[in-house]
This record gives C-alpha cells, sequence and structure tokens, in this order.
C-alpha cells in the first residue's frame, strides 16, 4: 500500500446506539445506578450528556466501551446499527486525563493503537504517515518527537484528539476531555475536535452547559436516583455554534434540569 493511500484511512460505516430501559448495577451495591435509561445516539452525530456529579456518566461511557463487564449487572436492550461487530470493538475512548505514555515520543503515543496490532514493535511505514498526517492536523506536526512532558496541557490533548483519530473507529466516546483546559484552549479544541471527527457517532460527557450548546446534536440530562436520561430538544444550527440568544435560552433549560435534580 502506498504512503498516500494510507494517509487517508477507510472510512468506517456510521453506527447508531439505541438503549432501551436500561438498567445498570454495580455488583457491590444493592442498588442500581441508572435504570429505565432510555437514549438515541444517533449514527455520525454528537451526543451530549450532562448531570450531577456521580450520577452515573462515566460508567455509562464505561459501559457502552466493555470495561465494566466483570463488575456490572446489566439488563435493558442495547442495540447497534449495523449490528455487523461488537460495539466494543468500534470505539475510540478520550477521557479527561490524556493518557500519554511519558517515555514515548508523541508520534510514538498516537502509534501506540497500532503498535499493539502489529507483530512485535513493527509498526508499518504508512502507518507512520498517517499518524504524521493526524499530527499535523492537530497542529503538531513539529513535535512529532518530543516527549508528553514537554508540551503543554492544550497540546497534550491534541496528540490525545490525534491518537483516537488513528485509532479510525466510526463511535468516539469523551469524558470531559477538555475540562482541565483554559477557556480559550478549550474553544478552539472544541472546534478542532468537531471539524475532525465529523461523521463519527460522537458521545460527550460534559460538566459544562456551553460546550452542549455548541457541539451537541442531541443533549441527555442525567437525574434522579437511580439515575434516568431526560432528552432535551437542542438548537437545528450547525457544529460548533457561537454562543447567541437561542443558545442562553437553552443554557437556562439546561441548568434548570441541573439545578431540579436533587439525586
Ligand atoms: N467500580 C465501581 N464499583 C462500584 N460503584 C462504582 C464503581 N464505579 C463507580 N461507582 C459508583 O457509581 C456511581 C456513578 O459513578 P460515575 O463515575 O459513573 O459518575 P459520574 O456521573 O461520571 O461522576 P463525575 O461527574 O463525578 O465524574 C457513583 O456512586 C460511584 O460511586
Amino acid at each position: 500500500m502506498s504512503a498516500n493511500v494510507a494517509a487517508f484511512p477507510v472510512p468506517q460505516p456510521s453506527i447508531k446506539i439505541t438503549i432501551a430501559q436500561g438498567c445498570l448495577r454495580y455488583l457491590d451495591s444493592k442498588t442500581p445506578t441508572l435504570n429505565h435509561l432510555n437514549m438515541t445516539m444517533p449514527a455520525g452525530q454528537w451526543t451530549c450528556v450532562l448531570g450531577r456529579s456521580g450520577c452515573g456518566k462515566t460508567s455509562l461511557l464505561r459501559y457502552l466501551a466493555g470495561l465494566l463487564d466483570q463488575q456490572i449487572e446489566w439488563s435493558g436492550e442495547l442495540k447497534i446499527e449495523p449490528a455487523n461487530r461488537a460495539l466494543k470493538d468500534q470505539i475510540a475512548y478520550m477521557a479527561q486525563q490524556d493518557l500519554l505514555m511519558p517515555w514515548l515520543s508523541v508520534l510514538d503515543n498516537v502509534l501506540l493503537s497500532s503498535k499493539f496490532g502489529a507483530r512485535g514493535d513493527f509498526v508499518a511505514y504508512d502507518q507512520k504517515v498517517q499518524a504524521l498526517t493526524l499530527l499535523e492536523k492537530v497542529g503538531l506536526a513539529d513535535h512529532a518527537n518530543r516527549l508528553p512532558q514537554q508540551l503543554s496541557g492544550g497540546m497534550r490533548q491534541r496528540v490525545a484528539l490525534a491518537r483516537t483519530l488513528m485509532q479510525n473507529k466510526p463511535v468516539v466516546l469523551m469524558d470531559e476531555p477538555f475540562s482541565a483546559l483554559d477557556a480559550v484552549t478549550r474553544y478552539r479544541l472544541q472546534d478542532l475536535a468537531c471539524t475532525l471527527l465529523q461523521d463519527k457517532t460522537v458521545v460527550l460527557i460534559t460538566h459544562d452547559p456551553q460546550e452542549a450548546i455548541r457541539l451537541a446534536h442531541h443533549i441527555y440530562i442525567m437525574q434522579g436516583n437511580p439515575s434516568t436520561a431526560a432528552f432535551l430538544t437542542t438548537l437545528e444550527s450547525s457544529t460548533p455554534r457561537t454562543f447567541d440568544a437561542e443558545g442562553a435560552q437553552l443554557q437556562q433549560r439546561i441548568m434548570a434540569c441541573l439545578e431540579h435534580d436533587d439525586g
């Protein structure tokens, strides 16, 4: 395969995820964390999930990623369309902490998932070209040989974004990936993620109503104890949105839902 072809990975079909009457209980807990959970995450769109601390947002993402199988009991329906592969094989996960390996260069961190799939430490030339192309897209081509500790927090999250894109999965789960950043860096990274994750099915957890308003096609507020998910009609304009009067009204509605949750 030529380097040029490799720089444009094969697009994956978009995935729609539907949860119906989902109930999640940790095995060491008597009561469920989530109950009567009904959510639709449309193919190729961003679904933002908000809710008070401890309501089960991360549990939901970790369940979708197949990371809780030994720790929980689940009932209800989890449907994916098309249903040709297991959901956990179609997911890339981007966490609040960038989880970069401190002893690996920026380039090798982006290549990490390719290394796991490769024989020994061998990574094909075309994958390196692809990783460098992604680093260029996130504006870090000149930093490919640096170590993570030589980068700012915003730069490190951009490396994490490039690593997520390198996995080329149709579903991207993001657990507060921008929350530790200053306002301007966060704003820029929201724009970048919005552009680069086009066509992916994205589920973003955030505590920031303005972030949800900027990026979401669909908003759910998790509330109650155990938590259910309330759907909030969002704006029809294209993302990333600028904050206007409509956005301010939506923010009021989000805040009202969050304030009335005494779960
Ligand atoms: N491995 C576990 N075993 C048992 N209970 C757990 C486990 N992980 C989380 N919990 C509990 O599940 C509930 C939901 O936690 P979770 O981390 O999903 O909440 P969250 O909404 O993501 O919170 P935050 O906004 O603070 O990140 C909490 O009560 C937590 O203590």
